[in-house]
């Protein structure tokens, strides 16, 4: 999505060609920061910002997301483990939000291991 905030269907996300891959995720981050602050209805992103459990709705998800990933990458089947940990990514990305990380913080951290 190249605009983050536009309105969200909540239910389909049509592939946006304009967005190079290496922006790919600065432009998902944008999303999810935007949703966090404008909370508009019908967004998946915005219902784990106002869930009822908290943090935990989020934290859950990474774990089911986690288990599904390993399962895809036991059972070798490549297509599934692309989708699953997309979702995973997805999800971290989102708790990073919450906890006010951003992306930079992720950079930061993967290169001072460089
Ligand atoms: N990248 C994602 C993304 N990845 C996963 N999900 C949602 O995460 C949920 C995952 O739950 P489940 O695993 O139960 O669902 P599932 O993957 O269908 O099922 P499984 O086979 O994995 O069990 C689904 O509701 C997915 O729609 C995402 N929802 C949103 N985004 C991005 O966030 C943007 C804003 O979305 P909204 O907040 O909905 O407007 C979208 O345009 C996307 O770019």
């Amino acid at each position: 999505m190249s605009d983050p905030d536009a309105e969200p269907d909540g239910v389909e996300h049509a592939a946006n060609p304009d967005v190079p891959s290496e922006a790919v995720l600065d432009e998902l981050f944008a999303t999810i920061e935007s949703r966090k602050a404008e909370l508009p209805e019908g967004s998946y992103t915005a219902s784990l910002f106002t869930h009822e459990k908290g943090e935990n709705a989020v934290l859950e998800k990474l774990g089911e997301e986690s288990t599904e990933t390993i399962l895809a990458a036991k059972d070798d089947d490549l297509d599934e483990l692309t989708y699953e940990g997309a979702d995973l990514v997805y999800h971290l990305l989102v708790l990073f939000a919450m906890k006010d990380l951003d992306l930079d913080d992720l950079r930061d951290e993967l290169r001072d291991r460089f």
